[in-house]
This record gives structure tokens, C-alpha cells and sequence, in this order.
């Protein structure tokens, strides 16, 4: 595709006069014109749906269509009562969904803007943080590693500026970009001087000329759209699943009662709306609602122990998470480092090596480490006057150093600074405290490999300082990083955190398996789980994963708990592996290079002052550093899915197995069990006593283990709840038409009465695996449930009753329902343990 102007063909100055923007940013009256001209720097791809168009949208859904017609047959036959019934499920189902849908929708928008992305602008010459949806055309925005592109615009100004484009061109290696006008390029993907927005900073900085904001941005609206995008996880997957087979259970149910009843010469009319009146009962039509809720409760209650929840369904993959991948710095660690040592080569501090360590601190312009602030800290007050940057060659991951080419005076010199491994085996001399040069012979080798481990066994971080002269140069030759000069190490300490060891405790007594996996060396990573006494054993180094292939990877994983010295990629590397495992994988990290792996697992965690593309990546964002917000965090997550669990449990056996009965029932019973009407009024009564499930507590059983989707326990509970319930309900038909020969409208009383108590009740047994007495339902649960068990034991009594087709039984029968249900309610706490899992024998 060609673009006779796209914009990235202008030279800088151009595009500044055709925004009429300058270098020192706009006036902030100007940007604020611009932006109410323009509209917020946001992609309407995410605006909110209509109300009205919501509510259509769900009156085409199949199961509701299905319900307006069979309202429009009863309102057509003149059955008001079945027509008004129907109506009321209809509304009900779809306002209560709606409803909680849009709150769960505003609660996770309130929860996203407190986590909004910030870009660094220039307004009225001085740099000020703004939130991204401020940005408008002409804006300058100072990027550094680390950030994503927030608009689209060329770049003013660059230094080592690594872009990752994959979102653009499907290419996951970076491209630098440059000043100058790429006027040839055709394609955004050949504009070299063109930053997109949704594209990410790995590396360097560079200076955006905010050229188009919001909808008008090339990718903006394809990266919304693929960040937005939820994928579904396996709990999500596996309720579907059943959500089609109880759909196609209905129709050939329906189907068969139908052509049953037809073929026995039963009314056409009185068959037809029984059948579809077993179909609207046997549809699980809250599902959707409790689904919601039960997620927009658990990111709110979540948000309380402050843990904001990005993607809502990543609730159910933190509840079932059994490994929990960490980074060191600021999880495991303060995060607060200072510097304690600068020895040189003779092993006794030069403050030398801290003066060139913090020249390059200060010049370092890409990721700015905690590292770099530690040791410009140490220089506060001494001064770094004198030194002037000429260039630098930023840091990676992949390098684990950062160069700087610096002068003092006449003396220009490039400064290395960076992993003490790799430096070391770079350098050829070494300097010593009188600034003589020494040959850096095996024997001095072997001591500073001895001065390192010697730290590093203590617990200490170290990185290592090396030059060389660079005289009549302005440029880092890429290709000559050797032949440095060893100046000494900068020792720094970072203290570990006390409460990680009481975190680590929680997560594990929850189940969950801790992996530390950090770019730092091996030692010290040793030293500080065994300061925090973390439960930890073996340790992989990244040299040794890059020598095995991805199955040889996966063997190992299980075993090993620490990893070290690893690059990004083979961070993602280490999740794959564990997912292939099998494991429900977590991933903590802040960094750029944790961003992948991040994305990568199933539960990506980040925190908040994580760089951007960490925070991106992830599916949730801790509000504090802290693992035991993250425990508190995983209860919330098992009691979403326990309350699920509940709905979908009360669903199989209960609630289904009522309907089967009565279908079963209907066959040989010489009259209809219970009339259409009653049939979706028992439906209704169930619907309504159900809406409190999303707001129980969970047993603590249910809290222990990773929770999920297990079908095959569904499927046990089902076998074994399913016909208790049947058994109770022919007892009943048995006992109403054999010992009490009731009339019809007594004994579908009687059944109506009793299929309520058992269908609402036994929620009180099987929401939990304790005994049901030792375990107390929330109160909203036990509100809603006997509200909606009292209507059904009044409607029958009330003078109107009879418009519905009850009459009220004799008080022997109340009798023998109440023994029934008690017996019935008895044998289902008996037999539930052994239709529910017991907690601990999750995979
Ligand atoms: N600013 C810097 N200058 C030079 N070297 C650095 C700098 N930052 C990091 N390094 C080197 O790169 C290594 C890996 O970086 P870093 O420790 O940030 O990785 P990580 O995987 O994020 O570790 P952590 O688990 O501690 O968060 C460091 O141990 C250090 O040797
Ligand atoms: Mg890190």
C-alpha cells in the first residue's frame, strides 16, 4: 500500500510547522483547545455498548427467543397466568444480567483509571507527567525504556531507541529507530523514524512529536482490539461446554416428552406448553449473571486488598494457579539498594570505581535500574562536574552492560558497567589504585573471581567497572566492546523482606509452589532465600537452559525451584515449559525483560510502579509489592469459582434432576405433574432463591487447594446427587397417589411444595464439603434462598390460588412432604461426601 504523504516523509521542522508545535511543547491552553477539538487520545473501539442496543442484543439470544415465543403461544391461547410467568423469567433474567453486567463493566472501568498509563510531556517548556488520554497532536512526549508508544508521531530525537514492533509487523526482534525522514519508506513498518502507538520502548529513549492521537492512530485501534481481546480459560471453556450439553440434553428431553405425549393422544396445545415449560426450567439462565457477578464481585473485593484485576477472568486462573513464578528485586527484596563497597583490584575501596560507576549512572539514559540511583546516590554531594556525555550504548538483557562514552577534561574515555561475569572475561588489564596498568594475569583472575564469590556468598549484588581510552572518538564502536581495562566492583546491598517469609509460607500452605527466576547470579539469589528460609531447592542457571531444548527444559522445571542469571526469553522459556507441565503458571515481575514472560502465563502480575510494558502485559496489578496481598488475593479468586461451582452444582443435580422427574413423570401419570403454568412458577421461585450464590463465603477447604474445572467431579457429584433427589420425588408421587389418593390439584400442590423445599434447601448442604450445620452461608445467600422458599409455600395458600391450579392438602400431607424433605435433605448430607471432591485431591 502506497502513502504518497504519510507522515513519517516530512523532515522534524515540517511536521512542527504543520502542527504548529515547537521543540519546548505546546501551551497548555493550546493542548487544551486541541483537546476538546480532537477528543481524548483513547480508541472508541473500547466505548461502552447502548443500553437499548445491549438489551436487543440479548433478546436475540436463542434461549430468551425461545422464551418469547412460548409467551406469545400462552398470550395467544389466553393462558395470561403462563404468559405473565414467562414474561417475568424473560425480564428477570435479562435485567439482571444487564444490570450486573454494566456494573461489573463501570467497576472495572474505575479500577483500569486508577491504573491509567502516564507519559511524560513537555506543556509550556517544562516536562510534566499527564495521563495518555491528555495527549494531543504537536505534544512532545520524552520516552525511555520501558514505556509504550502512546500516540502515533515521528521521532524528534533518539538515542539507542529500541522499538518492539511486533504488534505491527508480526517481527519480535526490535528496530532502532532514527531522526532522519525515512521519505522513501511506504509502509509503517518501513518508517524508521516513526514511533506507533501500542508499540513498546525496550531500549534507549526517544523524543515523540505527537503527530495523531486516539482513533486516528494506524494501530491503536488493532492493539486495543488484541488487548482487549479476553481469551478463554479453561474454566470459562470447560462451563461452556456444559452449557452446550445441557442444551442439547433440553431439546431431545423436550423433544421426547413431546412426541410422547403426542403419540399417547394427549392435548396438543397442554403438551406443547408443558414441554416448553420444562425447557425454560431446565435452562441454567442464570448462569451468565452469577458468572458475572461472581467476577465483578472478586475484582472489587480484590481491588480492597489491592490486588486491580485487568482482565476478569484471570480471577478463575489465579484461583486455580499451583505455581507462582517470582522475580528478586522488590517481591522478595526492599527493593531499597545502596551501595556498601567499591573495591578495586586490590580488594580495598577506591572511591575511583564508584566515580566511574556513577559517570555512567548519570549518562545512562535507557533503563534506569535501581541500581544506577544507588550509586548516584552515593555521589550525592561529591561532584560529577566536568564530565561530559558523547555517547552510549544502552543496556540489554541479553548484554547485561551498558557503555558510555564520556570525556573529563582532555580525557576521554568509554566506561563499561555491568554483569561481573561477562564484563571480566572482556577485559585484558586492570588498573590499580596509583593508576599504573597490571596485566590481568590467571593469578589476578582467580582473585577477583574470589573477591566476587566472596560477596556474592554474603548476599550482596555486584557489578563491575571497566573502561578504555577512546581518544579522537565521538562514537561507541558496537563491535569493539574488549580489550577493557578492569577499574573494580561496585557491592551493593538489598535487604531482603521480612514479610516475604510469612507470604511464601501463605501461598504454599495454599498450595502454590514458589519458582524465584532473576537475571542476578546464582549466589545471591542462594543467599537470600536461605535468609528468608523460603522452601526452595535446586538451581538452574541461564547458561545451562540455553543448552537445553524445549523437552529437556520441561523435565527439568518440575524439580528445580530457582533460576539465575536468565535472559528474558528464557524466562518465557521457563513458563512455557511449566505450562506444558501441565501447571496452572503465575508470573510476577516489573521489568521490561519480565514483560513476556508475563504475558506468557496464565496469570500475568505485575506491580504498580512496574514499567509500562510489565503493567501491559499483565493480567492484574498489585497495588503493593507484596506477596501477601497476592495470597489474600488467590483466596478471593477460589471463592469465585467456588461460588460457581455451587450455582453449577445446584443446576446438575437439583434442578435438573426435578425437571427430569417430572418429564419421566409426566409419561405415566394419567394428568400433567404440574401445569406449564406451575412449571415456569417453580423455575421462577428457583431463579429467584439463587441470586444470592455469588455472595457466599467459601469453606476454607475450598480455599486450601487450587481450584478447577473438574469435570469429572461434576459428573460423580451428578451421579450420585441426581437420582437421591429422583428417588424422594417418586417416593412422593407414590405416597400422594398410592397412601393419600389426593386429587389432582392437591397433589401437584403437594409436588410443587415439596420440589421446591428439596431444590432450595439442599443449597444449604452442598455449598459447602463441612458439615452443613458447621458452616454459616452468607446472609444475603440465606435472605434470597428463603425468600424465595417462603413465596413458594405461600402462593399455593393464598384465596388466588386456585387461579394458578392449587388447592391446599390436608394437614397429614403437609406432614409427610416436611418427613420427606427432612429425609431428603439428611441422605443429601450424608451422601455428599462422597459426591464432592474432598479439598486436596485437585489434578
Ligand atoms: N543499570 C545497569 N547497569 C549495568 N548492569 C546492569 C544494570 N541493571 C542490571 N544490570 C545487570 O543485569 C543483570 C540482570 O538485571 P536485573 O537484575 O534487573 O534482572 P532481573 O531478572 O529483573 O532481576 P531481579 O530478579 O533482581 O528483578 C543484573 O544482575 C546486573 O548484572
Ligand atoms: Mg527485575
Amino acid at each position: 500500500m502506497t502513502e504518497p504523504h504519510a507522515f513519517w516523509q516530512a523532515t522534524p521542522d515540517d511536521s512542527l510547522h504543520t502542527l504548529a508545535a515547537t521543540r519546548d511543547g505546546l501551551p497548555s491552553d493550546e493542548a487544551a483547545a486541541r483537546l476538546d477539538r480532537d477528543g481524548p487520545n483513547e480508541v472508541s473501539a473500547a466505548k461502552r455498548r447502548h443500553f437499548l442496543l445491549d438489551l436487543l442484543r440479548r433478546l436475540g439470544n436463542p434461549l430468551i427467543a425461545i422464551l418469547l415465543v412460548a409467551a406469545g403461544i400462552a398470550g395467544a391461547t389466553g393462558d395470561l397466568a403462563s404468559f405473565a410467568i414467562i414474561f417475568i423469567v424473560v425480564v428477570l433474567s435479562t435485567t439482571l444480567d444487564l444490570v450486573q453486567e454494566h456494573r461489573a463493566e463501570a467497576t472495572a472501568e474505575a479500577l483500569r483509571r486508577a491504573i491509567a498509563l502516564h507519559a511524560t510531556v513537555l506543556r509550556d517548556g517544562k516536562p510534566i507527567e499527564l495521563p495518555v488520554r491528555e495527549l494531543v497532536a504537536g505534544d512532545i512526549v520524552m520516552l525511555a525504556a520501558g514505556d509504550l508508544v502512546p500516540a502515533d508521531g515521528i521521532v524528534l530525537a533518539a538515542n539507542g531507541a529500541q522499538v518492539n514492533e511486533a504488534l505491527l509487523t508480526g517481527e519480535p526482534y526490535p528496530v532502532e529507530k532514527q531522526v532522519e525522514p525515512a521519505t522513501a519508506a511506504e509502509t509503517p513498518a518501513e518508517a524508521h523514524n516513526a514511533l506507533f502507538q501500542g508499540t513498546s520502548l525496550i531500549g534507549g529513549t526517544a523524543t515523540l512529536l505527537v503527530v495523531q492521537t486516539g482513533p486516528r492512530t494506524r494501530f491503536g485501534a488493532i492493539a486495543r482490539s488484541l488487548a482487549g481481546k479476553q481469551p478463554t480459560t479453561a474454566f470459562e471453556h470447560g462451563i461452556h461446554k456444559l452449557g452446550v450439553l445441557i442444551v442439547r440434553l433440553t431439546i431431545f428431553l423436550v423433544l421426547f416428552v413431546l412426541l410422547a405425549h403426542l403419540a399417547l393422544g394427549r392435548p396438543p396445545l397442554q403438551s406443547f406448553l408443558f414441554a416448553m415449560a420444562l425447557a425454560v426450567g431446565l435452562t441454567p439462565e442464570l448462569l451468565p449473571m452469577i458468572m458475572t457477578v461472581a467476577l465483578g464481585r472478586g475484582a472489587q473485593r480484590m481491588a480492597k486488598a489491592k490486588v486491580v484485576v485487568k482482565r476478569l477472568s484471570a480471577i478463575h486462573d489465579l484461583g486455580q494457579m499451583d505455581i507462582l513464578c517470582t522475580d528478586k528485586t522488590g517481591t522478595l527484596t526492599e527493593a531499597r539498594i545502596t551501595l556498601v563497597g567499591q573495591p578495586g583490584i586490590d580488594g580495598d575501596d577506591d572511591e575511583r570505581v564508584a566515580e566511574l560507576a556513577a559517570v555512567n549512572a548519570r549518562f545512562e539514559t535507557g533503563l534506569k535500574s535501581p541500581l544506577d540511583q544507588a550509586l548516584l546516590l552515593h555521589m550525592t554531594g561529591r561532584s560529577l562536574e566536568g564530565w561530559r556525555k558523547l555517547d552510549e550504548r544502552p543496556f540489554d538483557f541479553e548484554r547485561r552492560r551498558v557503555a558510555v562514552l564520556a570525556e573529563q577534561g582532555s580525557e576521554r574515555i568509554e566506561i563499561v558497567k555491568g554483569a561481573p561475569e561477562t564484563l571480566l572475561a572482556l577485559c585484558t588489564r586492570a588498573q590499580d589504585r596509583s593508576g599504573e596498568f597490571v596485566p590481568l594475569d590467571d593469578a589476578l583472575r582467580a582473585r577477583l573471581c574470589a573477591l566476587r564469590e566472596d560477596r556474592a556468598a554474603q548476599g550482596l549484588r555486584l557489578l563491575a567497572i571497566a573502561w578504555k581510552p577512546a581518544a579522537g572518538q565521538d562514537r561507541i564502536d558496537a563491535r569493539g566492546e574488549d580489550e577493557l581495562v578492569f577499574a573494580g566492583y561496585c557491592v551493593f546491598v538489598d535487604p531482603p523482606k521480612p514479610s516475604a517469609t510469612s507470604a511464601v509460607a501463605r501461598l504454599e500452605a495454599a498450595g502454590i509452589r514458589i519458582k524465584v527466576i532473576s537475571g542476578d547470579a546464582a549466589p545471591v539469589i542462594q543467599h537470600l532465600v536461605a535468609a528468608l528460609a523460603l522452601p526452595v531447592e535446586g538451581i538452574l542457571t541461564g547458561d545451562e537452559i540455553a543448552k537445553l531444548n524445549d523437552q529437556a527444559l520441561a523435565a527439568r522445571v518440575e524439580q528445580v525451584d530457582l533460576f539465575a542469571r536468565v535472559t528474558p526469553d528464557q524466562k518465557t522459556r521457563i513458563v512455557r515449559a511449566l505450562r506444558a507441565r501441565g501447571h496452572t503458571v503465575g508470573f510476577i515481575g516489573d521489568g521490561i525483560n519480565d514483560a513476556p514472560a508475563i504475558r506468557a502465563a496464565d496469570v500475568g502480575l505485575s506491580v504498580d510502579g512496574a514499567t509500562d510494558v510489565a503493567r501491559e502485559a499483565a493480567d492484574m496489578i498489585l497495588l503493593a509489592p507484596d506477596l501477601c496481598v497476592l495470597a489474600d488475593g488467590v483466596a478471593e479468586g477460589r471463592r469465585t469459582y467456588a461460588n460457581i461451582m455451587k450455582y453449577v452444582r445446584m443446576g446438575t443435580s437439583s434442578n435438573f434432576g426435578n425437571m427430569l422427574t417430572m418429564a419421566i413423570a409426566s409419561l405415566f401419570l394419567p394428568f400433567l405433574p404440574l401445569t406449564p403454568v406451575q412449571v415456569l412458577l417453580n423455575n421462577l421461585l428457583y431463579d429467584l432463591s439463587e441470586i444470592g450464590i455469588p455472595f457466599d463465603t467459601a469453606d476454607s477447604g475450598d480455599l486450601a487447594r487450587p481450584q478447577g474445572w473438574d469435570i469429572r467431579g461434576l459428573v460423580r457429584f451428578t451421579a450420585i446427587m441426581g437420582p437421591l433427589s429422583s428417588l424422594f420425588d417418586f417416593a412422593t408421587f407414590a405416597l400422594l397417589l398410592g397412601v393419600f389418593h389426593v386429587g389432582i390439584p392437591e397433589f401437584r400442590t403437594a409436588w410443587f411444595m415439596e420440589s421446591m423445599l428439596t431444590q432450595i434447601l439442599v443449597v444449604f448442604v452442598i455449598r459447602t464439603s463441612r458439615p452443613a450445620w458447621s458452616s454459616r452461608p452468607h446472609i444475603v445467600l440465606t435472605v434470597t434462598a428463603l425468600a424465595g422458599l417462603a413465596a413458594a409455600l405461600l402462593l399455593p395458600l393464598l384465596p388466588s390460588a386456585d387461579l394458578l391450579g392449587f388447592a391446599i392438602p390436608g394437614a397429614t400431607i403437609f406432614g409427610a412432604i416436611a418427613l420427606l424433605v427432612v429425609g431428603y435433605l439428611a441422605s443429601a448430607e450424608f451422601l455428599k461426601r462422597f459426591a464432592l471432591r474432598p479439598a486436596g485431591s485437585a489434578r
